[in-house]
């Protein structure tokens, strides 16, 4: 059966990372393996960034810059293959990150709700704690008027 699919080439993290010089550079963005050896001197943020991120995933300095469109776009030009290992990570790591914000945010819907019924809880208690506070006051003094009297 023929298929007009294009067998996307893949690649392990090691052998991105044996391309790590300015005439054979290569990175990793988003689990997709970019060969930017001839966009080195072209690049408007300088060759020396590439280079510190050569033959490695460099998927969060990318996104950090805030690439345009057009650079998105221009990155199809250096795509060379995958290296799904990385991305593999990138998503658990991502998963992780997920997992630990949902934990927090259930903690903080317990404590908000504890918090929500200790407060009138508490302020009613405080309130019949003065009103009892306040009779137990008065018969001292009636007491003390009383044993004047006698
Ligand atoms: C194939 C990969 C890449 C392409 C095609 C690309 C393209 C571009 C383009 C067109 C710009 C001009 C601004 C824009 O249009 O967004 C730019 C700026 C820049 N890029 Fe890249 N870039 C790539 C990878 C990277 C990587 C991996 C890094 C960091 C490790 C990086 C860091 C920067 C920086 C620092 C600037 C300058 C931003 C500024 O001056 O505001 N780029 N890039």
């Amino acid at each position: 059966m023929a298929s007009n699919e294009a067998k996307e080439v893949v690649f392990s993290a090691e052998e991105v990372q044996r391309h790590v010089s300015p005439g054979d550079c290569w990175i990793i963005v988003r689990g997709k393996v970019y060969d930017i050896s001839t966009f080195m001197d072209d690049h408007p943020g300088g060759d020396d960034v590439l280079l510190q991120a050569a033959g490695r995933d460099a998927t969060e300095e990318f996104d950090n810059v805030g690439h345009s469109k057009a650079a998105i776009a221009q990155m199809e030009t250096f795509h060379v293959g995958e290296c799904p290992e990385v991305l593999k990570k990138n998503l658990a790591t991502e998963e992780g990150v997920e997992s630990e914000t949902r934990k927090s945010t259930y903690k903080i819907g317990i404590w908000s709700k504890i918090f929500e019924f200790m407060v009138p809880a508490l302020l009613l208690g405080v309130a019949f704690a003065l009103r009892n506070f306040g009779k137990n006051s008065d018969f001292v003094q009636n007491d003390a008027c009383m044993l004047k009297q006698e």
